[in-house]
């Protein structure tokens, strides 16, 4: 069960607030309804991580740290929302001592704005970033794992600091101060960003920074917008997604149907039938290719450059996306669509890093545990195979039919199959049924041929005609 692996506990309370700037009225959720909505959710599934929000009465606090014992979470994040960015006390000093005792203790870590921070630490100041470090060892000693003070609020500062400290080291986190108005809800966004960081696999710091640098995003794409006549504004989450809309005539993002039938060049067979390869790039999306793959293991690095260029400008003049084997180096000299990286190659994680978050980038895997790193990683999808036995990559394990559907059933990335698959087989390779096995990855079959074209031709009627039998 991994589609809801958060829960927010903040529904303990409807909150009556407008974007305006102030709350307006707090309906309390009843104690006894929050221990059932609790029990009913952590006793039907394995939550994996727990983000707190607003609560609203000591009784509420008590109830859910009971429920967390009961029912323990691989991590819990605690947003001790009691002052708002407009200065608005959301909860009580009642509730402080229930914080104190019973959620910082059991937190993996605690969030507190300077505000927070210093009612949690009994109204001490809070004005540089020294305080501020200070704050998070006193916060840590309190007993939760981790702390970040969030700077948001601290005065003459020209970035946004925040302090993270796990008990061990000081981190001081900064990004850009967007100058806007439209701030409501970065807090609680922060947060949840955090929690489902943690709940995607990642480990504490890299989850907090890559929640600062979504929120620093966001509020910097919503700097303008205008909703309602309040001071204060929200800021946009869904910044990714408008982005998309108006790149639109541009390919921004992966889009899976792309595996359908996925070319994978080979030097050594170019070179025994006397192709170029941009002739065979070109010859193969002719057929129906929809994503290439150069994989040229002999080529030297000016050559491959060279190749990838010319192949790149083939590719995009048909709306085809061109990825590069193994050389992270070549795909960011010549701004190729991404990458594709083996268990023994530069990982995923790092190509990541290299490339950003745009790029495609595709991982051999061949067992589920290898599927889901990946994921966790932020690849877009997996190649899984050998699926039968191959002459193209030496000393490759098979792991049949069986194997593939496993690393499929298990895997949350979409998954292009590949080893020995060509005219003959492919059809029974897409009619093992599982949603995410989106298309084939073929060397041989197209390239180890006189006439590529033709191959593809032929390899892409197959396809078409597998995927339109499984929809009847
Ligand atoms: C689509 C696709 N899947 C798997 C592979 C194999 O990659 P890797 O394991 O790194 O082996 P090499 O291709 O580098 O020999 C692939 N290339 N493409
Ligand atoms: C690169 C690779 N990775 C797993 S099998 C394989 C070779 C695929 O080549 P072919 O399609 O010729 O079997
Ligand atoms: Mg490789």
């Amino acid at each position: 069960m991994w589609c809801l692996p958060i829960y927010d506990s903040s529904q303990a309370c409807t909150c009556v607030c407008e974007f305006c700037c102030n709350c307006q009225g707090v309906s309390v959720v009843p104690e006894d309804f929050v221990a059932e909505q609790l029990k009913s959710v952590l006793s039907d599934m394995q939550v994996d991580v727990v983000k707190t929000g607003m609560l609203p009465s000591i009784g509420i606090v008590k109830v859910l740290s009971q429920g967390l014992r009961e029912f323990p979470v691989r991590a819990l994040v605690v947003d001790p929302v009691m002052v708002s960015t407009s200065g608005d006390v959301l909860a009580g000093p009642s509730i402080l001592a229930g914080f104190r005792e019973q959620l910082l203790p059991i937190a993996d870590i605690v969030t507190p704005n300077l505000k927070e921070a210093s009612a949690l630490l009994g109204g001490q100041q809070l004005e540089t970033v020294a305080d501020m470090r200070s704050a998070a060892k006193l916060l840590h000693d309190m007993g939760p794992q981790n702390v970040l003070v969030k700077g948001g609020d601290l005065p003459d500062s020209l970035d946004a600091v925040d302090i993270f400290f796990d008990g061990k080291d000081f981190h001081e986190l900064r990004s850009l101060r967007i100058k806007t108005c439209n701030t409501h809800g970065t807090g609680c966004s922060l947060a949840s960003c955090i929690a489902a960081e943690l709940a995607k696999g990642s480990s504490m710091l890299p989850a907090v920074k890559v929640a600062k640098h979504y929120i620093e995003t966001a509020l910097d794409y919503s700097k303008d917008i205008a909703i309602g006549n309040g001071p204060q504004g929200p800021f946009d989450h869904l910044l990714r997604l408008k982005s998309y809309v108006q790149n639109s005539c541009r390919q921004v993002g992966f889009n899976p149907s792309d595996l359908f039938l996925y070319a994978v060049t080979d030097s050594r067979m170019n070179k025994k039938w006397g192709h170029s390869i941009t002739d065979a790039v070109k010859a193969a999306i002719d057929g129906g290719a929809t994503i290439i793959q150069l994989r040229e293991k002999d080529a030297e690095t000016q050559d491959f450059l060279e190749a990838a260029k010319a192949c790149l400008k083939i590719c995009h003049s048909h709306g085809v996306p061109l990825l590069i084997n193994d050389r992270i180096d070549v795909a960011l000299a010549c701004d190729a669509d991404g990458v594709h990286v083996g268990q023994s190659d530069m990982p995923a994680r790092v190509a990541r890093t290299l490339l950003g978050p745009d790029k495609v980038i595709g991982v051999s895997c061949k067992t589920p545990e290898q599927a889901h790193q990946a994921w966790i990683d932020g690849a877009d999808y997996i190649g899984c195979g050998g699926v039968y036995p191959t002459n193209t990559k030496e000393n490759n394990l098979t792991v049949g039919l069986d194997g593939l559907k496993t690393v499929c059933v298990a895997s949350k990335l979409p998954v292009v199959a590949i080893g020995g698959i060509g005219a003959s087989n492919a059809s029974s390779v897409m009619e093992i049924g599982v949603p995410n096995l989106k298309g084939v990855a073929v060397v041989s079959a197209l390239f180890d041929r006189e006439c590529i074209l033709t191959e593809t031709r032929k390899l892409h009627a197959i396809l078409t005609e597998s995927m339109s039998m499984q929809r009847t």
